[in-house]
């Protein structure tokens, strides 16, 4: 088992200035539960707001360019990322591959972009409904992962993974508790076979329309060693409800 459960918000194209106020109400009830590890990726406009803001809790961005610097109007480095207050990227998240057509191959460029500048990373995998539907979603999720790590790194010092099915994103529709542990245990076992005994220690994250309701039946699953939150991050209320579940799980296991 990884260490702390980790909680990640990913803001996607929301939030303004006037947010900060659920960031610092997340950042201050975070510090009462020091047993979960909670962090926030906001958009690019936020990260140094939201950086000044927090004490305790990790700020993150929610993508990165593959190349360090340069004419590329719009885009922002993994080192700006760093700079603004960024200490990880989210990577290969499903909106970015679908919406921006990001392929496997550039996805396995900008982790190793994050990498170099030294942010930590959260790679992004999921299956579409067609793909599961026709038993093509483990295959499909591997094949992901596989074409985006390196083969030889000590990963397990910055990656963290997570599975997002994309039928489960917003939808408000979630996997059965045994399709996201054999989805998890899939990943695990890959990531051993790619980097050892080590791979115990890389947190595998679930999301797709977690909330505060299904928040401790999934964080109870073995492999499943945290979240990633899409909507119910948006307010303080809603995530920290999943904070506070992880929290009440680590004491049961304790
Ligand atoms: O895409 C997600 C997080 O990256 C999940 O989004 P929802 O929690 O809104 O389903």
């Amino acid at each position: 088992m990884a260490e702390r459960p980790y909680i990640v918000g990913n803001w996607k194209m929301n939030g303004t200035r006037a947010m900060l106020s659920e960031a610092r109400a997340i950042d201050r009830a975070s510090q009462r539960h020091m047993k979960v590890e909670v962090a926030l990726a906001p958009p690019f406009t936020l990260i140094h707001a939201v950086h000044r803001e927090v004490e305790q809790i990790g700020v993150g961005a929610q993508d990165c360019h593959a190349l360090t610097e340069g004419a590329h109007t719009g885009d922002i480095s993994a080192a700006m990322a760093l700079d603004a207050g960024a200490k990880f990227v989210i990577l290969g998240h499903s909106e970015r591959r679908t919406n921006h057509g990001e392929s496997d191959a550039l996805i396995r460029d900008k982790v190793a972009a994050a990498r170099e500048a030294g942010l930590q990373v959260i790679l992004c995998c999921g299956e579409s409904e067609a793909q599961r539907d026709a038993g093509e979603a483990e295959a499909h999720v591997l094949g992901q992962l596989k074409a985006a790590l390196p083969e030889s790194d000590n990963a397990s010092e910055w990656l963290t993974v997570a599975y997002e099915p994309i039928w489960a994103i917003g939808t408000g529709r979630v996997p059965t508790t045994d399709d996201i542990a054999a989805m998890h245990g899939a990943i695990r076992g890959l990531l051993t076979d790619m980097y050892g005994d080590a791979a115990a220690e890389t947190r595998i994250l679930y999301g797709g329309s977690v909330k505060a309701e299904n928040a401790a039946a999934i964080l109870a699953l073995a492999d499943v060693d945290g979240a990633l939150v899409g909507g119910a991050s948006l307010t303080a209320e809603a995530f920290l409800g999943i904070v506070y579940a992880a929290a009440e799980g680590e004491d049961e296991r304790a």
